[in-house]
């Protein structure tokens, strides 16, 4: 007897571009069976008629916390928004800011058919737990920022070690930690080396901002004569082990380094056009052959957590970018939302096929804007939003079901989130 079998759905496995009706079949938190029909039987039955089942999102860089600060601080550039506005009142967080603005940005993320993420934090034991307790996947690294301190690097360290040793597959699993030095601005070479020794010893992944700014590549050829990549290259940094967040300043010797290495991008579209960033070369990296995956960013800098609204920027920006319509195809969004992020992540998700997670999604396609169908890989990039997805399953077991969320109380996040947000403005007027 199997848990779940979802039938009658338009079953999109991202294995291949086909569409085609059928049954998904999952058992143990892994997917045990995709075909046209089952001879199986389940503890529970999904209808899926007139919708599509598909693998769940992978939002490969995001800063959950920062929720509570969604509009909090818009339309400023980068290096004021983050030292006049964003880190005062980060610094002001209590554990429950930290607790509550994860557990929302979950529910969102579980409202918008994601399934897992990619996370860098304060408060790190606290979004650990809300993560565990809504049901998701995600891979979670501590905020480290050491600025030359030798004393706060050491402290900073010790805090994202304690953290990996605490929870490193945790939730069954479902949790997946790394180290998270902020970004080669703010943190010293020396400390990064560390950071990697340290990734190494404890065999888990590395997540960093690089070349966010044009700001960033001035300051790091001003200080050490080479832009971030070079010098992350220099000092053994880049490996298949590091997710890059950003990655908007690069040169075509930079994208080969990365592509060399094996270092996994994430893209991440709707933060560097709010923020002014720049465009990210990714039409080059992805003919050069780096994985690059998309992340929304965080709350402050988006400001929602929409995978499908950050599919549609990704393929809009890079076709007028490069004046060139064909540039990004949906199809190929898609795999950057889906199998190029679960590949960033190192985790068994962003395809529907047996033995893999069961992270799926069920997206509605009985609405207007939906209506008539030519071509699912269309709809999904250009037409659809976080919306329409009604049910959503992560490692088998279900998060939410004909759109509502079982796996939390969605009042009582939304009332505390609240409260959290007040207390922490008033508190942030210094
Ligand atoms: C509190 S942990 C996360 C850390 O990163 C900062 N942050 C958020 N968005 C960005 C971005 O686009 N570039 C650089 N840093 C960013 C955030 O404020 C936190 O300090
Ligand atoms: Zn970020």
């Amino acid at each position: 007897m199997a848990d779940i079998i979802i039938k009658n759905g338009y079953i999109l496995t991202m294995d291949s571009y086909e569409l085609t009706q059928g049954v998904v079949v999952i058992e143990n938190g892994t997917i045990t069976e995709v075909a046209e029909s089952t001879e199986q039987d389940a503890d529970q039955i999904i209808d899926a008629k007139g919708s599509v089942v598909m693998p769940g999102f992978v939002n490969t860089h995001t800063h959950t916390g920062m929720t509570l600060l969604r509009g909090y601080a818009d339309d400023f550039p980068l290096d004021e928004w983050l030292k006049n506005y964003i880190w005062p009142v980060e610094d002001r967080l209590t554990d429950e800011d930290a607790y509550i603005g994860t557990k929302l940005a979950c529910l969102e993320m579980i409202k918008s058919g994601t399934t897992s993420f990619a996370d860098m934090f304060i408060h790190i034991d606290k979004v650990a737990q809300a993560v565990k307790d809504s049901g998701m996947r995600a891979a979670l690294s501590y905020r480290m920022i050491e600025a030359g301190n030798e004393e706060k690097g050491k402290s900073e360290l010790d805090t994202n070690k304690r953290f990996i040793n605490n929870w490193k597959g945790e939730a069954e699993g479902r949790i997946i930690t790394m180290y998270g030095p902020h970004a080669p601005y703010t943190c010293s070479e020396g400390f990064l080396s560390k950071v990697k020794k340290e990734a190494n010893h404890d065999r888990v992944g590395i997540h960093i901002h690089v070349l966010e700014t044009e700001s960033e590549l001035n300051q790091m050829k001003q200080h050490y004569g080479m832009c971030s990549i070079n010098l992350l290259d220099r000092l053994g940094f880049l490996g298949p082990d590091v997710l890059a967040a950003h990655c908007v300043w690069l040169s075509d010797d930079d994208i080969e380094i990365l592509r060399g290495r094996g270092v996994h991008v994430s893209h991440n579209p709707v933060s560097n056009m709010k923020l002014a960033s720049g465009v990210a070369p990714v039409p080059g990296m992805l003919d050069r052959g780096v994985n690059v995956s998309l992340g929304t960013d965080g709350c402050a800098s988006n400001n929602n957590l929409d995978m499908f609204e950050e599919m549609k920027t990704a393929a809009l920006l890079h076709k007028v970018e490069s004046l060139d319509p064909t540039v990004l195809p949906a199809r190929q969004v898609l795999e950057m939302a889906t199998t190029s992020g679960a590949r960033a992540l190192g985790i068994k998700s962003g395809v529907l096929r047996e033995g893999y997670n069961a992270d799926v999604i069920i997206v509605d396609m009985n609405k207007p804007h939906l209506t008539p169908v030519y071509d699912i890989h269309s709809h999904l990039v250009y037409s659809a939003s976080g919306s329409d997805v009604s049910t959503t399953i992560v490692d088998g077991r279900i998060l939410m079901q004909d759109y509502e969320v079982v796996c939390m109380d969605e009042q009582d996040v939304l009332d505390r989130a609240r409260t959290a947000a007040a207390g922490l403005v008033e508190r942030a007027k210094f």
